[in-house]
């Protein structure tokens, strides 16, 4: 089975690129995975590519081979774009699912119904020796739910209604969120290139 890294330490994302990956008869091999410990990445970059640019090169460079990484967010529009670029840390460091949605919560609660938009944003790099960096880019529109629900999925999943659904999408069953994610969005995207692989 050919294989491919993913510059991630994340659980959820690294599910999610294993099972995306599966039906192109690739086996997606994460940070968590390695024998190694890989030591964090500082992501220092001001966009999300900057940030997948970061995570890709240095992987790449480091096992000189084709890596894939993602840099993702939560966008939402109440709260002029945050959390952002600072989706994982938006509680602060250690990073904490929980924390991270009671703060978002918690900033929307006098928000009305109509001005909960928000969309989740998928920046994958693909690094490879020798070549230029390129990108590719999914959403996800939605809106914020004034509570939690759902165990399923990961970070902000349990508070993110996805446009068209009335359940959130941690409630969905995780193959109906690989079909309609913004990772899954993204790496659509990326078809052609995985069968040259
Ligand atoms: O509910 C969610 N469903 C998703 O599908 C999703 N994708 C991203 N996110 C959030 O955005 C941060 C990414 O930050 P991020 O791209 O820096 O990743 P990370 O730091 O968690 O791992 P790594 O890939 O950098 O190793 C994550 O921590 C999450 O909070 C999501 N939340
Ligand atoms: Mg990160």
């Amino acid at each position: 089975m050919k294989k491919i890294i993913v510059a991630t330490k994340n659980k959820g994302k690294a599910k999610e690129f294993k099972e995306f990956f599966a039906s192109f008869d690739i086996q997606a091999i994460s940070l968590l995975d390695l024998p190694e410990s890989i030591p964090d990445i500082e992501e220092t970059g001001t966009t999300f590519e900057e940030n997948a640019a970061l995570k890709a090169e240095q992987i790449s460079e480091r096992f000189n081979t084709a890596v894939i990484a993602d840099d993702s967010g939560l966008i939402i529009d109440a709260l002029n774009g945050r959390p952002g670029l600072f989706s994982a840390r938006y509680a602060g460091e250690p990073t904490n699912d929980q924390a991270n949605i009671d703060k978002v919560l918690q900033e929307m609660q006098d928000v009305p119904d109509q001005d909960r938009h928000a969309r989740f944003i998928c920046v994958l790099a693909i690094a490879q020796p020798g070549e230029e960096t390129t990108f590719n880019t999914g959403y996800c529109e939605g809106y914020i739910h004034r509570n939690q629900k759902g165990d399923h999925g990961f970070g902000y999943d349990p508070i993110f209604i996805p446009k068209g659904y009335d359940v959130t999408m941690a409630e969905l069953d995780p193959d109906k969120k690989n079909q309609i994610s913004h990772r899954k969005n993204a790496i659509d995207q990326l078809e052609k290139w995985l069968h040259t692989l």
